[in-house]
Parts: C-alpha cells; structure tokens; sequence
C-alpha cells in the first residue's frame, strides 16, 4: 500500500486542454458507502466507486472485520454487512495507508464494538494528530493507546455498550464528526454532536439514506446533529458522484491554460464542498454548471471550464471547510493570477497529508512563484497571466494533492517542473495521468 516506488516526473506546458471528462467517485462518499455498506444488514451495491488506494484501504479494512465485498467485471462493488455491532475483530493490525479518513472513521466505528484494533499507516499518516479523534472516543469509554503525539501506530480497545456524548468540535472536522456520529450507531441512546462551522455532510445524508433515526437542527452554538442507536442499516444501491477535490485539477488547469475548453461530467456539487468553485468564479474564472440534478440524494452536474484571465483575491476565510483539500491547487492559481492573492484562515492545512503550506510554498518558490507564508495561509503574488518560471523542483511529501497541484503548475510554466514523485496520486486519482494526457492530446 502506498509505499510504492517514487516516480519523478518532470512536467512541461502542452498547450490547451480540450474535450471532456469524467472525474472518478468522490473519495468521502466512497469510503462511507462501503463502512456504512458493510454495517448494512443484507448485500448493498456501490457504482462509480473511487478505486484509489485510500478507498481500496478501506474495503480491506470492513473485509478484516468480517464484511463480504467484491468488484464485479462491470465495476460494480457488492457489499454483505455484518449488522451494526456485528464487527469482528481482525486477526491482524488494519494497514490505513495514506488515508486519514480511513483511519478517523474506523476509530469510530471500532470504538463502541467489543474488539480491538491496531491502526497503522505510512510516514505521511503516520505523522497526522489523532487526537481529535482519540478525545471524544475516550469519553465515549474506548480504551486508547496512541504513539506520541497522539499518532500512529494506535491501539483502540471499543466498548459495547459505549457511552452516548454530546460532543462540540473544537476544530471544523468532517473526519471528528463522522468518528463521534459512527461510534454513536452502536451506542445505546442518542450521541450528538454540535458543529460550529459547518464542514462536508456526507455522513449525515447517507446515514439518513441508510436508514438510520438522524437529526440536524440549528441550535445556538451551530448545527446539532442527534444520532439515535442502535441503529438498524438496511442496504442500499449507491450511486457516487464524481468527486468535486479531484475535478479542481482540471478547473484550475482549464482557466490558466491559455485556449482551453473542457467539460468535466458528473461532479458532486453539494454546497459543503463547493468553495474551489466560488473562490475560482470571484477570481473571474468562466466555469459554467449544466445539466444540474440529482444523484444518489446529491447535487451533481457538468461544468463547463474555459481560459479566462484571473484577478488576485483575498479567500474568504469561511469558505475554508468546503474547500479545505482545494487550497494546493487554488495556490496555483493564484501564481498566474494578476495581483497578491491573500488565502488565509486555512490552519487545517498544515496537518493534511503533509503540511500543505509549507510544502505548497517550497515548491512554488523554486520555481520562481513570489510568495509569502503565514501560520494560517499564504500571500502569492501572480504573474498576470503570463507563465511561471518554472525550472525548478518540486517535493511532494507523499501527498497526493501536491503532485497534482504541481502537474498543473508545470502545464502554466515556462520551464519543466521536475516533481520528484507522482506515485502519491494513486491514493485518490489512479487515472490523472491519463486523463491528462487525452485532455492534452
Ligand atoms: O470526512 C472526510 O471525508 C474528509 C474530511 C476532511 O478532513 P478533516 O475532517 O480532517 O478536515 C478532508 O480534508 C478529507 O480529505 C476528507
Ligand atoms: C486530506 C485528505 O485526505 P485524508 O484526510 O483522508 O488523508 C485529502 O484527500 O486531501
């Protein structure tokens, strides 16, 4: 799992993108379908499922825990449940990979089954604080021995019956909330959690799909939502979106390539998960949704993306959490925007797969992007459409959204950039490549 060997790659512009596209599943409705799927009583059916190597860590995850799930040759995935409470324990520790998500979840989950679990993951994991997760899970009376730090490696030992706990997220975290609302499936009473900056929904919907008694209401310290268990999850047949942080490549490289035209099918457009879109439109980006409908309970349609010349802009701070995996390639747009961008507000960065700010600003400095670093955000300065330098290197700190950020970089850039490796991308996009090469065929 996603130790594989690094792959440099040294990237050069190619002239316009063109043509159409469709993004794989969205990777947080992925990793749900098949957790919530493998919780089901019965045999659930996932299409369009994202087939990249966090998700893939999650389907090896539910199969340890007794969970039947297979591919079928159409690429539909069929998934029979153990009934919540019904999760075995695995014989061996749970390998997350590179996968926060994975990882906070299944937390959750375990922590109010009888079971005990060891997580670990790869250095990039393996740095990430897990102690947002471990602090709510450990009032709920899951027994939790943590590296230093509150990192992997980790030893959760669940609890039936757990505890039900009102819970209020000290920081904006789909990843918290979902662990808190998961463990309180198999609580006996009513788990609730308080979010004071609304972030990515998917749990709340598809739980509610999923049959189980859900509740949002606005309270005075933000969104409650009220999880009654033990739940009863009946199966369902999942449809999933494309995934909107995986489209935001190709938006961004589509508005700064000169002479481009491209249209990217399929992509979820659920409102906590659309600020790329926004921040790229107040820059004057031309992207354009058609065909909006429904899919699978979500918002999805086809957004048609042109070149058009960018104007610098302070980001609004709140528009972070339905953003929040969208900054790396934001930044890049902004190198090539007219004028001093200002993305601020954004602290979570610094504790994704790698440290997206720093990491962000070393390799948009060593290829001539003029830049300054803030504890919460960055300052750039663009070019005012013109290409930036270039020539220079690029670590991506196996982070998938870095390699790509920087392939786009290097599509708007006078020189190669030369990434010293790509391989990260198979965690959430297998096909970028590809795609990239028939958009610029
Ligand atoms: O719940 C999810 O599926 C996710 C939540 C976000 O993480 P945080 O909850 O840590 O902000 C996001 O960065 C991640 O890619 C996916
Ligand atoms: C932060 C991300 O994922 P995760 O937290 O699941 O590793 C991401 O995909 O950008």
């Amino acid at each position: 799992m996603s130790t594989a060997t690094p792959r440099p790659l040294a990237v050069s512009s190619r002239g316009p993108l063109k043509g159409r596209v469709t993004v794989p599943g969205d990777k947080s409705i992925s990793h749900r379908s098949l957790m919530f799927s493998a919780l089901a009583v019965g045999e659930s059916r996932i299409e369009g499922l994202l087939e990249g190597e966090d998700v893939l860590a999650t389907a090896a995850a539910m199969r340890a825990m007794g969970a039947t799930i297979t591919r079928g040759d159409d690429g539909v995935w069929t998934v029979s449940g153990v009934g919540v409470g019904g999760l075995l324990q695995p014989e061996q520790a749970l390998d997350m990979g590179n996968s926060g998500t994975s990882t906070r979840l299944l937390m959750g989950l375990v922590a109010s089954h009888p079971i005990t679990v060891t997580f670990t993951g790869d250095a990039s994991l393996s740095s990430r604080p897990m102690g947002r997760a471990i602090e709510p899970l450990s009032q709920m009376g899951a027994e939790i021995t943590s590296s230093p730090g509150g990192r992997l490696p980790l030893m959760l030992k669940g609890i039936s019956p757990a505890v039900p706990i009102t819970y209020t997220l000290p920081v904006a975290s789909a990843q918290v909330k979902s662990a808190v609302l998961l463990a309180g499936l198999n609580t006996p009473g009513i788990t609730r959690v308080i979010e004071p900056v609304p972030t990515r929904d998917h749990s709340e919907r598809m739980l509610k799909g999923f049959g189980a008694e859900l509740t949002v209401e606005d309270g005075p310290e933000g969104k409650i939502i009220s999880i009654r268990g033990e739940a009863e999850l009946k199966p369902q047949h999942i449809i999933v979106p494309g995934d909107p942080s995986s489209a935001g490549f190709w938006m961004v490289a589509a508005s700064i390539v000169p002479g481009s035209d491209i249209t990217i099918a399929n992509v979820c457009m659920n409102p906590t998960r659309t600020g790329l879109i926004k921040a790229l439109r107040m820059m004057g980006a031309s992207i354009e949704a058609v065909d909006s409908r429904e899919v699978g309970g979500e918002p999805v349609a086809d957004l048609r993306v042109r070149h058009a010349p960018l104007k610098a802009i302070e980001v609004p701070p709140e528009l972070a959490p339905s953003m929040i995996d969208e900054y790396p390639i934001l930044f890049v747009a902004a190198s090539v925007a007219e004028g001093r961008t200002v993305a601020r507000g954004a602290h979570e960065l610094r504790v994704k797969e790698s440290d997206r700010i720093a990491t962000m600003r070393a390799a948009l400095e060593a290829n001539g992007v003029v830049l300054e670093e803030f504890e919460d955000g960055l300052a750039i300065t663009g070019t005012g459409g013109a290409p930036i330098p270039g020539g220079g290197a690029a670590v991506s700190k196996l982070d998938h959204r870095i390699a790509m950020s920087m392939t786009v970089a290097g599509l708007a850039a006078a020189a190669p950039i030369a990434i010293d490796d790509v391989a990260p991308v198979q965690t959430s996009y297998p096909a970028f490549f590809t795609v990239l090469d028939s958009l610029t065929a």
